[in-house]
């Protein structure tokens, strides 16, 4: 399998891409792109689309979490530390309280370029081109910031690099440790009612590691996790830099993340993101909204995995609370109907997010755990497998999405509100989705 020409994706007219002002600091980018060595391997890749092929069989829940938008600013240590220490809660909430194998993926070491809903943005009678990312342009509502720069694609791999290394080293070197447990409990977390929960679950785990330990199991066996990176495939001139043939195989990879997705808003059959996820051998994903018809999933799943291998394509619905049970069971029917082999995995944020009273994008936390619970309701009745859920949440204690068990208000959002694109679930309210999925996964 061969690699598309960047100038033939181009030519079908991709959406939501940049325009660039110089062609030239854009080919020089890309150039330099494409002398850069991998940010992760083939074989880790496969590693993964082995394990979402153990959640397609209903064997493994799916845990894919992280920011809406990375952005280069937050490429720290803190920042890093907090998102994995979160995601690691998380999983070991759902594996402990559900016994289920859980897939641990990041929406990090990538995710910095955003689709928008308008091309520009107005602020008080202003107008300038929208904020696309750090990926594209700069978040500062000036004309200068907003020009798109393709010297930012490089910043891309850097910044992803750092994260990725910073990650490798926290789930490699201890940090990730089931013996950890009560550690990852720190600070403000541990005084609320969801973080005394976890407490209590972390003695009980931490007794049973005891045990294990007394009858024989090497303590080793809990030393590292397995993590794997995502992003939204989304700026083809990074992502088709990053594709390289693999010298194994000989069969392209996208090098720039384990896990890549196609959005809702470029999901088109005939178009660039679809045609180049194509040609790639990683585990893929396609945002799925409401207005998906079981004729566009089955073409998609036609189209990206033509051997019907499981693990391959993740199907991740965005229906929003008040749509996915009336929507959802068509497609899921119909999909399951025609034998093909996917995951299904849930995003509750995207078709839940409002703008409040005070002009900050949420989401109400109520809408979110609905949105999951419908998801589970729908796969239960048709006997398939409610996958996994897909968050946009982050490691600290921000105010971005209202409700949950502190309560938040729609008048507490601007007190930490940090995101730049779409409302993230904070430390707390984090912790209380994951008790709620694994009392779902239970019953499941
Ligand atoms: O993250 C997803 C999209 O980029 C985001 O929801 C679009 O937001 P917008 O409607 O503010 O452009
Ligand atoms: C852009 C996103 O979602 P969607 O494509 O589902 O709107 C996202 O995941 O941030
Ligand atoms: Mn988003």
């Amino acid at each position: 399998m061969s690699i598309p020409d960047l100038e033939a994706l181009h030519a079908l007219g991709p959406a939501q891409q940049p325009t660039y002002p110089d062609k030239g600091a854009v080919d020089a980018a890309v150039a330099r792109l494409r002398t850069m060595p991998p940010l992760v391997f083939a074989g880790e890749c496969d590693d993964l689309t082995a394990k979402i092929a153990a959640v397609t069989r209903g064997e493994a829940f799916l845990l894919q979490g992280g920011d809406c938008a990375e952005t280069f600013a937050g490429v720290t240590a803190d920042n890093v530390r907090n998102k994995l220490r979160v995601l690691l809660q998380m999983a070991v909430v759902l594996t402990y309280a559900a016994s289920v194998p859980v897939v641990k993926v990041g929406r990090l070491a990538g995710q910095y370029a955003k689709p928008r809903s308008s091309d520009f943005e107005t602020r008080d009678g202003v107008t300038l081109p929208a904020y696309r990312g750090d990926a594209v342009n700069g978040f500062d509502f000036t004309s200068e910031a907003r020009i798109p720069d393709p010297q930012r694609l490089v910043d891309v791999y850097n910044s992803s690099a750092a994260t990725l290394n910073l990650v490798r080293a926290f789930v490699t070197g201890g940090y990730a440790d089931l013996r950890q447990v009560h550690t990852w409990n720190t600070d403000f977390v541990r005084e609320s009612p969801v973080g005394q929960q976890y407490e209590a679950m972390a003695n009980e785990i931490e007794r049973a590691l005891t045990f294990m330990k007394a009858i024989g199991a090497d303590p080793d066996e809990f030393h590292r996790v397995d993590f794997h990176s995502s992003h939204e495939a989304l700026v083809l001139e990074y992502e088709h830099a990053l594709t390289r043939i693999d010298s194994r195989t000989d069969l392209p990879y996208d090098v720039s993340g384990h896990f890549v997705w196609i959005g809702e808003r470029t999901r088109q059959l005939d178009n660039a993101h679809v045609e180049l996820l194509s040609h790639i051998r990683n585990p893929i994903g396609v945002k799925l909204g409401p207005t998906t018809t079981p004729d566009d999933a089955l073409a998609l799943a036609a189209k990206l995995n033509p051997q019907n291998e499981p693990g391959r394509l993740t199907f991740i619905t965005r229906f929003g609370a008040g749509r996915i049970r009336d929507g959802l069971p068509n497609l899921v029917e119909k999909v399951t109907a025609a034998g093909v082999e996917v995951a299904w995995v849930c995003d509750p944020m995207h078709g839940n997010t409002f703008e409040a009273s005070s002009g900050y994008k949420t989401r109400r936390f109520d809408d979110v755990i609905d949105e999951v619970q419908g998801f589970f309701d729908v796969h239960r009745s048709l006997g398939t497998w409610p996958g996994g859920i897909h968050v946009e949440l982050t490691g600290d204690d921000v105010t971005e999405c209202v409700g949950g068990g502190e309560e938040l208000l729609e008048v507490d959002l601007g007190h930490r509100y940090e995101s730049v694109c779409d409302p993230r679930l904070n430390r707390v309210q984090s912790l209380e989705l994951a008790f709620l999925v694994a009392e779902m996964l239970r019953k499941a």
